[in-house]
């Protein structure tokens, strides 16, 4: 389906969408017992490419749940696999996925794919390969996940065996020891060392498979968070001492990130672990290489950051919020070590704070709810996490409310699809650079390094210094799908829909109605037609 704007304003030639735009917003500031607002207008043009690049995909625990059945789908997908289950015949989708399962309204009750509006790498399209510290090959790795039906995995399995990890990094100290017995396929050598081995495994990836652009995605263990020491990992150039020094602070993933950055690509954290020290974000700046995460945003913290939404919406106050759940994947035997929950504990805890900070009526300055997170291991159950989730909120008068909601479900497939967007709109957006419509050409400039755009997949978005942090779900999609409307020089979807509200603006609505009736004059004395 191709989508045409009739507009003066876009303009589509054969190398990019230009687009003129007008992007409203407004500032405010406080001036005693004033606010004084200040609606402004910046006039823009926003060029994205329109040619889509052979993209390759390196995954940091490539054989794990999410590694593996992620590579399945890509597989499953493209060759359009199906498989019985007890439910009848099973055909693979990408369910879950905002770019390719979800749609947004384009114009009137026209509602599109988001993948139909830019030009965005196709899931088919991708090449994979990735490193783990298990020498599994992908179709061990997918049958020792236990997520997928074994009818599927039949299907798969002699096209994933010839898909290897490449040895990795690993350092005990900063994932469970629980995971030693796994780490069979770890490379050697200095930091730096290995380090360099990583760049150069992206290296020969381009040169072997031909892929024009490389996005670096970790999808391993959960790590300790790092401290963040001045001299060390403060800076990009006292990072780059540090590593040569093969400084104890400096966690395999910071490793990637750095080689990640160094080689030009895209990195992409999915857990919740503290990757993005200063000093990587200051080399990504440096660089102008895009870095996004933190911790897929897959389960109950998606669920959290629209219940409260919604809550704190309504003007009711979330008094306590327990999020409780067990699994058994290796994901949960994981987090089942103390300084390895933490990391996951603060990325689950903070989604609520932009929301509470929003309503001073409700809440005092500093005052939360009260928020606990328990995660337990419980082999049996594997990836079939049972999560239960428990809100008490006051309401009028002293009432009190408690919504509890059980959820259960393949974790690996709530993340998935994640996985898969955070690749292609992170790709997308490096094709889109924005300028002021009086500038000249050279002058056109993409998003800041920190993509926090993508904040809709992640927990605990990273965003650029000084800019706030937002959480609210319906907020961080509809950025995303303004921003694509943007591109084409449509405006953003503020769902006033007048046409359906003020009677002269309905006329051109009415007017398409065969038999438009005229309307009864209304009570409040306006005209109408
Ligand atoms: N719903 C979800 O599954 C979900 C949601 C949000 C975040 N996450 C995060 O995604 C990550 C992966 O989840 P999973 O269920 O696939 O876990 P998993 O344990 O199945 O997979 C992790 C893989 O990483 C490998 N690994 C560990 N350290 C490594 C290193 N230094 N280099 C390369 N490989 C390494 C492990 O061998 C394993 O194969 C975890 O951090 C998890 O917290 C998962
Ligand atoms: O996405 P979500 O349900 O909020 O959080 C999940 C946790 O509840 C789960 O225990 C953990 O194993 C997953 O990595 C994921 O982070």
């Amino acid at each position: 389906m191709e989508i045409v704007v009739n507009s003066p304003n876009v303009k589509y030639s054969e190398n990019f969408i230009e687009a003129k735009y007008e992007y409203q917003h407004a500032t405010a500031e406080r001036d005693g017992n004033k606010i004084v607002v200040t609606p402004k207008t910046e006039k823009l043009l926003i060029r994205t490419a329109r040619k889509v690049p052979k993209l390759g995909v390196m995954l940091v625990g490539w054989g794990g749940n999410n590694g593996s059945t992620f590579t399945a789908a890509l597989i499953a997908n493209r060759l359009g696999l199906s498989w019985p289950t007890r439910r009848g015949t099973q055909k693979a989708n990408w369910y879950g996925s905002l770019s390719q399962a979800a749609t947004f309204r384009l114009a009137d009750n026209i509602h599109i794919p988001f993948s139909q509006l830019l030009p965005t790498v196709h899931p088919d399209d991708i090449v994979i390969d990735g490193w783990d510290i298990s020498s599994y090959n992908l179709a061990d790795s997918m049958e020792r996940a236990q997520v997928l039906e074994p009818a599927l995995q039949q299907q798969l399995k002699p096209l994933m065996q010839s898909l290897k990890p490449k040895p990795s990094i690993y350092f005990q100290e900063f994932i469970a020891a629980n995971q030693k017995s796994r780490a069979d396929n770890v490379l050697s050598g200095t930091k730096q060392e290995q380090m360099e081995q990583i760049m150069n495994d992206i290296s020969q990836f381009k040169k072997t498979t031909g892929v024009e652009k490389v996005i670096v995605l970790w999808t391993a263990n959960t790590e300790c968070y790092s401290n963040v020491i001045e001299g060390i990992n403060d800076t990009a150039e006292n990072l780059k001492v540090a590593i040569a020094k093969g400084h104890p602070e400096i966690a395999p993933s910071v490793l990637f990130a750095y080689a990640s950055i160094a080689m030009g690509c895209t990195y992409i954290n999915g857990s919740p672990q503290n990757t993005f020290v200063p000093g990587v974000i200051e080399f990504a700046e440096k660089q102008g290489v895009f870095i996004t995460g933190d911790d897929f945003k897959s389960g109950q913290t998606k669920i959290k950051s629209v219940l409260v939404d919604f809550l704190v919406g309504a003007g009711i106050k979330p008094l306590s919020i327990v999020s409780y759940n067990h699994l058994g994947n290796n994901d949960g035997k994981n987090l089942s070590a103390p300084k390895q929950f933490r990391s996951k504990e603060i990325s689950k805890s903070n989604v609520v704070d932009d929301m509470v900070e929003s309503n001073d009526i409700l809440y005092s300055p500093g005052e939360k709810p009260d928020h606990v997170v328990v995660i337990k291991y419980v082999p049996f159950v594997g990836d079939s996490k049972r999560a239960l989730d428990e809100y008490t909120s006051e309401i009028m008068l002293g009432g009190l409310n408690t919504i509890v909601i059980h959820n259960t479900c393949e974790d690996s497939l709530l993340a998935t699809p994640i996985i898969l967007d955070l690749i292609v709109f992170a790709e997308l957006f490096s094709r889109v650079t924005i300028k002021r419509e009086n500038w000249s050409d050279e002058e056109y400039t993409g998003f800041h390094p920190v993509l926090s755009i993508l904040s809709y997949l992640c927990k605990a978005p990273l965003v650029p210094r000084g800019t706030p942090v937002v959480n609210a779900l319906s907020k961080q999609r509809s950025c995303i799908e303004n921003m694509m409307k943007a591109c084409v020089g449509l405006p953003p979807e503020n769902n006033m829909t007048l046409e359906h509200k003020v009677p002269f603006l309905m006329k051109e609505i009415m007017s398409h109605e065969p038999d438009a009736k005229k309307m009864k004059k209304v009570e409040n004395g306006f005209n109408s037609y």
